[in-house]
């Protein structure tokens, strides 16, 4: 039997991804030319900002004392953690040299980027975690130097944003958000180094200014609102799936959320739980999370557990949960998904935050095809070769032979000056 939906999603109003397409194109088209002057205008008309944007060395070292301490030291757990991970990732990626015939050697290098940007969104939350999340992850790679930019609120930015930044070891920090924050990341705006990738999430805007400046600069991924699936069997209790639901919808009105079961008890329960959990929400996390619930939300019957992870596979989401037994057996299986969270005593919130992971990962289904922020983003993994005198006989004969096949005969002759035969007898510089 295919999927029965117990809860389908209507969608969002139609789409207005044309409209922030041609906004975005006409800011960076402004920004290119007025500079740091448009970047400043579109700072006060979108966030009412206009002090200098740049913050003072000062500023970031002695953020931590506007801040709780019991906050102070959940920062620096989570810190510990993504460095952690972070650095076995780069141990886990190497350098090599091989012969691949007598004489012709080549290699891997691994080259940290010269300057990496960061956008760590702030508009609807204060995204400490990502400041965490991209700049621990650059400075684990070995990047030269890392930007960074945030929105700044009526105050400025979050100070949690801005000690996090420093910690995690940010060399400059711009009070800068959306378009006009990533522009002045990406052209080297208010004297920053311009960046060879920008790294981070962000809204519908940030994203798109990213797409359109990849090509002559990098960039991690296009990284859209965030989507969560959860993949229940009968051991799963309905309460926690609940919950977990709600806690993703929180991220608002763009953010599906997905819950895939076989155990219609589960759903039926779970289709009651979430809207009084939605409804016991302060604002304007309620209504964030409502609108997400009732726009995106889908509650999925299925048969098998097979049925379950082909639907997982298909949906691609950003964040797989699994609550059910046999967590081997879905480690193996699920092939779609920018992180999995195995098992009920874990939850996407962990991952969210503090457990180690990066959270900066794929949205809208581009986890069919890359993983998330990780410190290969952050390295160029290039080659080198060279030839030694006892390669050159064959390794100057195939290449001038598949270079004359294609019709390419200057190839071929600096090739043919390689030959040894061309060579013997010759003295150097004669
Ligand atoms: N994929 C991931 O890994 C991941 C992780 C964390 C957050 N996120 C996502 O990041 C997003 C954060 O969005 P946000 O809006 O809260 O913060 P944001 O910082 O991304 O965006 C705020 C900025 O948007 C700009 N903006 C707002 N309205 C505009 C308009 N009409 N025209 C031009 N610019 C405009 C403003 O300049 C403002 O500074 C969420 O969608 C969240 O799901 C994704
Ligand atoms: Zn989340």
């Amino acid at each position: 039997m295919p999927i029965t939906h117990l809860k389908a999603a209507p969608g969002l109003p139609p789409q207005n991804a044309a409209d922030i397409s041609d906004t975005v194109q006409v800011m960076l088209a402004a920004l290119r030319t007025g500079g740091e002057e448009a970047a400043l205008d579109y700072a006060r008309r979108l966030d009412g900002h206009d002090a200098a944007p740049e913050l003072s060395p000062a500023a970031l070292a002695g953020a931590h004392r506007l801040l709780p301490v019991t906050l102070v030291e959940d920062i620096a757990y989570a810190h510990a953690n993504i460095r952690a991970f972070a650095e076995a990732q780069r141990a886990s990626v190497q350098e090599f040299e091989v012969e691949l015939r007598p004489g012709l050697r080549a290699g891997q290098r691994l080259l940290p980027l010269g300057c990496a940007g960061v956008y760590v969104p702030g508009g609807r939350y204060a995204h400490i975690a990502s400041a965490l999340m991209t700049v621990t992850t650059a400075r684990a790679a070995g990047v030269g130097t890392v930007t960074a930019c945030t929105p700044p609120g009526p105050d400025g930015p979050h100070p949690a944003i801005l000690h996090a930044l420093h910690l995690a070891g940010a060399d400059r920090v711009l009070a800068m958000g959306g378009v006009q924050g990533i522009a002045a990341l990406a052209l080297g705006l208010f004297d920053l180094p311009g960046a060879d990738l920008v790294a981070g999430p962000g809204n519908a805007f940030v994203a798109e200014a990213k797409r359109q400046l990849f090509g002559p600069i990098g960039i991690d991924m296009v990284a859209g609102p965030t989507d969560s699936m959860i993949l229940a069997d009968a051991t799963a209790r309905a309460e926690r799936v609940a919950l977990d639901l709600v806690s993703q919808a929180e991220h608002g009105g763009t953010s599906p959320v997905w819950l895939v079961t076989t155990h219609a008890p589960l759903a039926d329960a779970v289709l009651a739980m979430v809207p009084r959990i939605i409804a016991s929400l302060p604002e304007p996390n309620r209504s964030a999370a409502h609108e997400a619930w009732a726009a995106l939300g889908e509650v999925m019957l299925a048969d098998t557990r097979e049925e379950m992870a082909a639907q997982a596979d298909l949906y691609a989401p950003e964040h797989l949960h699994v609550q059910a037994a046999d967590l081997c057996w879905w480690r193996q299986r699920l092939s779609a998904y920018g992180s999995l969270f195995l098992g009920a005593d874990t939850t996407v919130a962990f991952g969210d935050k503090a457990a180690g992971p990066n959270h900066v990962l794929p949205t809208g289904r581009a986890a069919r095809y890359t993983g998330g922020l990780s410190v290969h983003k952050f390295l160029k993994c290039v080659t080198w070769q060279s030839a030694a005198p006892e390669a050159l006989a064959d390794l100057a004969r195939a290449s001038a032979g598949i270079s004359r096949a294609e019709g390419m005969e200057g190839h071929a002759r600096a090739c043919d000056a390689r030959l040894p035969d061309r060579n013997a007898g010759r003295c150097c510089g004669s």
